[in-house]
């Protein structure tokens, strides 16, 4: 047998976590792993995501890839990864999550409640502009969220160059390229809940038919950790039954309480809020540890209900598609 073929977009961040994945993977499979890149639409557009719908845009290229075999296996940033599973792809491995919040990383060292007056700070999500607007009218602080994109080193050359005062960015994927030293200030998840699945990878194979995709898809199930698993899958559950795609205001995450070293219950957070934070419905549900696909599939559905009572469909622009 060759060696297994990975599908990764050819960003620094995808080559990075892909890199560390086809480690992995080889060590669960004994079998050597060679990366195939991929460009995917939301590699060459020069969009806001907000405005192409964010959906899918860094991963149906790699989908498409996998479904014509051109490759084995694909790695995808989990938060990137539409709700929708299609029938004959497979989540064969979510890893364990790393940290989930969000980083600042802005001029002289400055912490986000430090900013100045005035402080302009780039992102492309709104789901961190309603956020971060929400916070600073609450405390009386005035910043100015400005809408930029790109990748990670373009986003961070922004406050380098002088043009903003700082920028959020995800703390796992400057972690994962090496630039977590830059970080001025993690961002508490009560600030600033984080996108559902952050911090998560997801290896996703064909659906098993062929034996060959079947002993993959079993040795990669090596490769998951059962808790970052339920946790995201309580976070997409919510998203999708709040019908917001990826590129919506909307934060979740699930954790676990503990009492010392035993595991109590789960909790959700979800939000979701205009970008301009003038309005944010923002609620939590805790209940037992979910034991099955299904029982945190519930958990997201049935936080979603809740926000959805509390107005939360008027607050996304955005809907499904
Ligand atoms: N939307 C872009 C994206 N998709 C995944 C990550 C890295 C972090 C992760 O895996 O959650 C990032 C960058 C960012 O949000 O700063």
């Amino acid at each position: 047998m060759g060696p297994l073929r990975l599908g990764t977009r050819r960003s620094k961040l995808a080559m990075s976590q892909s890199g560390k994945v086809a480690d992995a993977v080889s060590q669960v499979t004994g079998r050597p792993v060679e990366l195939v890149e991929i460009t995917t639409y939301g590699d060459t557009t020069r969009e806001h995501l907000a405005q192409i719908g964010g959906t899918g845009v860094f991963v149906t290229a790699l989908r498409d890839a996998l479904l014509r075999g051109e490759v084995d296996f694909a790695v995808h940033s989990l938060k990137d990864l539409p709700t929708t599973q299609p029938d004959d792809l497979v989540l064969a491995a979510v890893p364990r999550r790393e940290d989930p919040r969000d980083a600042l990383v802005a001029r002289d060292g400055l912490r986000f409640t430090d900013l100045p007056d005035g402080a302009r700070v780039g992102t492309g999500s709104p789901r961190r502009m309603a956020q971060l607007n929400a916070y600073a009218r609450g405390h009386g602080m005035r910043i100015e969220t400005v809408a930029i994109r790109g990748n990670v080193d373009t986003r961070i050359g922004y406050v380098r160059k002088g043009e903003l005062d700082a920028v959020v960015l995800a703390a796992a994927g400057l972690s994962r390229i090496g630039r977590i030293d830059e970080v001025t200030d993690f961002l508490p998840v009560d600030t600033v809940l984080p996108a559902p699945g952050q911090g998560a990878l997801a290896i996703e194979c064909r659906a098993g038919h062929t034996a060959q995709d079947t002993a993959l898809v079993a040795a990669l199930a090596g490769l998951d950790d059962p808790f970052t698993r339920v946790a995201v899958t309580a976070e997409r559950s919510l998203l999708a039954s709040l019908e917001a795609g990826c590129s919506a205001p909307v934060g979740a995450l699930a954790d676990l309480l503990a009492d010392g070293q035993i595991v109590k219950e789960m909790r959700l957070r979800g939000v979701v809020g205009t970008t301009d934070g003038s309005t944010l419905v923002q609620l939590s549900t805790t209940g037992p540890v979910p034991e099955t696909h299904d029982q945190a599939m519930a958990l997201g559905r049935e936080l979603a209900a809740e926000m959805l009572a509390k107005g939360a469909a008027g607050l996304m622009g955005e809907r499904a598609h």
